[in-house]
């Protein structure tokens, strides 16, 4: 059986840069093959890579099991390891860790992804490179397929202890309930790395960003469980910037300002989101910075988020800015249509008793684009509809009547008319500059980046959105659109600009 792990490591060697390899694939273990069951089990360190590798690599590990033991719809099976996993185990029988403890497996979704071909390595305290593709097809339900499934561990259990209570962490924001896609892609890699070593500079402290509902703090969260679990950590504390305000203005009129800043100053790591809330809050800014001061230098680990990036963050200290700019910054962007489909399918699943098609899946998640909160609203609403009428299996029918009064509001509130006048305002431009012929490189650039709006919040063809700028042929869209979705991945102004343009339009 080893072997057949050795070929599988060889050839994923030759299709993966060396640092994924490194990083992802050395520290997984082969557990056992079970030839009645057709399962790989494989044994992962600890949720972080139990989470990835599953995302990542189990449809090759699947073909290339399938290739070796010369049978189809092999199983492949993620499980973190014991703390009594020995390698040597490798070549003993089936390990499946006992029921309630880590590593237990319940329910099961597919949700296996295609290969993936970036890296996960930290680049100077600043940056994270990879990228990887979330099939929509990995995610349906196993109950509608006989694709082979992977099964999902459950979330933590809370732990009883005051300790944990004290956190004020939410036990099910966890990575394995986290699906990952291009849009956090990085920001889960990263947060991989925080938890393999917690306060090291260059990326404490870790600030995450992007606009509502992007699944920031679920993320933060699920940090400070995988820490937590590992015994990493102990003082932890998650709070809402605004709490923070809340709790000092409080301790200066209870007196107590000494004991809640020798408690803030003695933990090991803070989960602090929404910084944007302390604007204008300058003595609150104040007891932050010698706060952050203390914990950086103590190496501990600090995770802010934010709804835009430390320079953009308004009415908030420079010297605060600045720090915050000093470790690793990561955006969160809007999830694709393949990763919202797979959401809703996960959450379907694993939170509601519905059976949701994958087309209604993809109906819903082609009409509502900007956020998971969203996503997860409209999921809730086609279960109670479904529940009010006793149906259980939806359909893109059922979801068009329980979704009407929301979907016609996304449908039919952004115009192409709409998009060109905010973006002429938007760049002080007149919005005739939308239809002429005129090509400055500031009109050119506004005008494809209006193109490029209408063909994300519109329905319209690209023929049709040729036609309302100027009688453009649809080849010219297809340029913009591309140029600027290039762009936008590189250029993090462009990519600011674009959100707020993309706020402006939503209302
Ligand atoms: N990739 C994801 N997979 C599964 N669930 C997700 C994902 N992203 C977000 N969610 C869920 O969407 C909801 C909103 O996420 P969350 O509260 O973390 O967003 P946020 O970015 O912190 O928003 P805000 O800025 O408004 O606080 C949560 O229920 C979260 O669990």
């Amino acid at each position: 059986m080893q072997e057949f792990w050795q070929s599988c490591v060889h050839s994923l060697a030759q299709e993966l840069p060396p640092e994924q390899m490194k990083a992802w694939v050395h520290p997984l273990s082969f557990l056992s093959f079970d030839e009645e069951l057709g399962e790989v089990r494989v044994s992962a360190p600890n949720a972080i890579k139990q989470n990835w590798a599953r995302t990542n690599y189990t449809q090759r590990i699947q073909e290339l099991a399938s290739n070796w033991f010369n049978r189809p719809g092999i199983r492949v099976i993620f499980q973190v390891a014991r703390r009594d996993h020995h390698v040597s185990q490798v070549h003993g029988p089936a390990v499946s860790p006992p029921a309630g403890q880590p590593g237990t497996e319940t329910g099961s979704v597919a949700a296996s992804a295609g290969h993936t071909n970036g890296t996960a390595q930290p680049l100077n305290g600043h940056a994270i490179n990879g990228a990887s593709h979330v099939q929509a097809k990995a995610a349906t339900p196993a109950s509608a397929t006989k694709e082979p499934v992977v099964i999902i561990e459950s979330g933590i259990q809370a732990p009883e202890d005051h300790v944990y209570k004290r956190s004020h962490m939410n036990a099910n924001l966890t990575f394995e309930s986290l699906v990952i896609g291009k849009s956090n892609q990085l920001a889960n890699a990263a947060s991989a790395q925080i938890v393999e070593n917690p306060g090291v500079s260059s990326y404490n402290p870790f600030f995450l960003y992007g606009s509502t509902g992007l699944g920031k703090t679920h993320l933060m969260h699920a940090i400070g469980n995988a820490l937590f679990k590992a015994g990493k950590v102990s003082r932890v504390r998650y709070i809402h910037a605004d709490q923070y305000y809340s709790d000092m203005v409080k301790s200066f009129q209870t007196n107590t300002f000494d004991d809640l800043k020798r408690y803030y100053h003695s933990l090991d790591l803070l989960l602090i989101d929404d910084i944007q809330f302390f604007r204008k809050k300058e003595r609150t800014q104040e007891e932050f910075f010698l706060l952050y001061e203390t914990m950086v230098q103590r190496g501990r680990q600090i995770v802010i988020t934010s709804d835009t990036y430390p320079r953009e963050l308004q009415d908030i200290n420079n010297r605060l800015t600045s720090r915050f700019d000093s470790g690793l910054t990561v955006q969160i962007e809007p999830p694709e249509l393949e990763m919202r489909v797979a959401i809703l399918l996960r959450k379907a699943e694993e939170k509601t008793a519905i059976v949701l098609k994958e087309e209604a899946a993809f109906f819903i998640a082609k009409h509502l684009r900007s956020n998971v909160r969203e996503l997860e609203g409209a999921l809730s609403r086609v279960s109670a509809y479904a529940g009010f009428h006793g149906v259980k299996i939806i359909t893109v029918e059922f979801c068009k009547e329980a979704l009407k009064d929301l979907l016609s509001v996304s449908i039919g509130q952004i115009t192409v008319e709409n998009i060109q006048k905010t973006v002429a305002d938007f760049y002080k431009l007149k919005v005739q500059e939308m239809y002429s012929k005129r090509r400055p490189a500031n009109i050119a650039m506004a005008r494809q980046i209006a193109m490029y709006l209408a063909k994300e919040l519109t329905q319209k063809s690209l023929p049709e959105i040729g036609d309302s700028f100027g009688g453009r042929d649809h080849t010219t869209v297809l340029h913009a659109v591309r140029k600027i979705t290039e762009q936008r991945a590189k250029n993090a102004e462009l990519n600011h600009q674009l959100h707020v343009l993309e706020q402006t339009l939503k209302g």
